[in-house]
């Protein structure tokens, strides 16, 4: 938490402002933030000074891992994140490739879970890193990648938190994951809760134990409409100590996690916040 406000406040403090075309807004930007969190201790990174919506991000994540193009779907989990870019954004509702209503496109878990190749057929990359891992193997390339140049004409949006580089040490996994841009104080919310729990959930169906998970981060920014609530709500309050993240033990593959698996089988424990905060959003 003290990461988060840390970065916060180094953005209100030193951020440069730098006009963003696609949203016609100005944001407060910094270069390079690192952040980690302590996956073996159960230090789960959840936003304290305000009430965080955690169950929408552990949606999200796990439509991300069902490789969902729809809206309706990740609606279907809980999470509404994706109503605005699949039917709100100008540029994707003109765009040929769009399907209809609460389409996506070739956006995130799709990249994850059937990236076409060039002779027709498609690559799960998620399978092949949870059949290596499950065998104890590392090659050093065990990655899940969202981020295909090539087909961005075709989804709604280019996936930010982009690519999930995992590592065996002995018996313990870590999970590096990667951002090019990051929304603050919405974004970031949800990416520290599923960064955490990706690493969680994919050490709990490999058999390994979890270690820690890194998190870097290239532009960070919040845009002009968020500052006066980060800047004299937000960061005028006092964190209070992390909660812990349970997740149901009868989770063991990433069948159970593709077929049976809700947001009834996390909990989340301790957790005390501040009231909520409503940030604007930007399509
Ligand atoms: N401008 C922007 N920021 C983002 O963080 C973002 C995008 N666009 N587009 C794609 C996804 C969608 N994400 C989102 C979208 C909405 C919320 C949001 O409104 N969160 C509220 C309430 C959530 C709820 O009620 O479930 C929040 O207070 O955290 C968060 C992340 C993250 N991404
Ligand atoms: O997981 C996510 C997804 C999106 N964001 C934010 C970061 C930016 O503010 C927008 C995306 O805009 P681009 O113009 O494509 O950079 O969404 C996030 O923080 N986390």
């Amino acid at each position: 938490m003290q990461s988060y406000l840390q970065l916060c406040q180094r953005i209100v403090d030193e951020g440069v402002w730098v006009t963003n075309e696609r949203t016609g807004k100005r944001c407060l930007t910094v270069i390079n933030a690192d952040l980690e969190y302590d996956v073996a201790g159960n230090q789960f990174p959840l936003i304290t000074t305000r009430k965080s919506y955690w169950k929408a991000a552990i949606a999200e994540l796990l439509g991300y891992l069902r490789g969902y193009d729809n809206a309706a779907d990740f609606r279907a989990l809980g999470c509404k994140t994706w109503d605005a870019n699949a039917n709100q954004n100008e540029a994707w509702l003109a765009n040929p490739h769009r399907r209809g209503e609460d389409d996506m496109g070739r956006v995130y878990g799709v990249q994850g879970r059937s990236w076409a190749k060039p002779d027709g057929s498609h690559l799960d990359q998620l399978r092949k890193v949870v059949d290596n891992l499950s065998k104890g193997l590392d090659d050093r390339g065990e990655i899940v990648t969202f981020y295909n140049p090539g087909e961005f004409d075709r989804g709604c949006l280019r996936p930010c938190m982009h690519t999930h580089n995992f590592s065996l040490l002995g018996d313990t996994l870590y999970l590096t994951s990667y951002q090019r841009s990051c929304d603050v104080p919405l974004g970031l919310n949800f990416n520290q809760v599923q960064v955490f729990t990706l690493l969680a959930l994919m050490a709990q169906i490999t058999g390994h134990k979890p270690g820690r998970a890194y998190h870097k981060i290239v532009n960070a920014h919040i845009y002009e409409d968020q500052l006066e609530l980060m800047r004299d709500v937000q960061l005028k309050r006092e964190p209070f100590p992390a909660p812990q993240l349970e997740i149901n033990p009868e989770i063991k593959t990433l069948e159970d996690l593709e077929t049976w698996v809700s947001l009834d089988d996390f909990a989340v424990h301790n957790y005390q916040y501040h009231p909520a905060i409503a940030y604007p959003f930007s399509v």
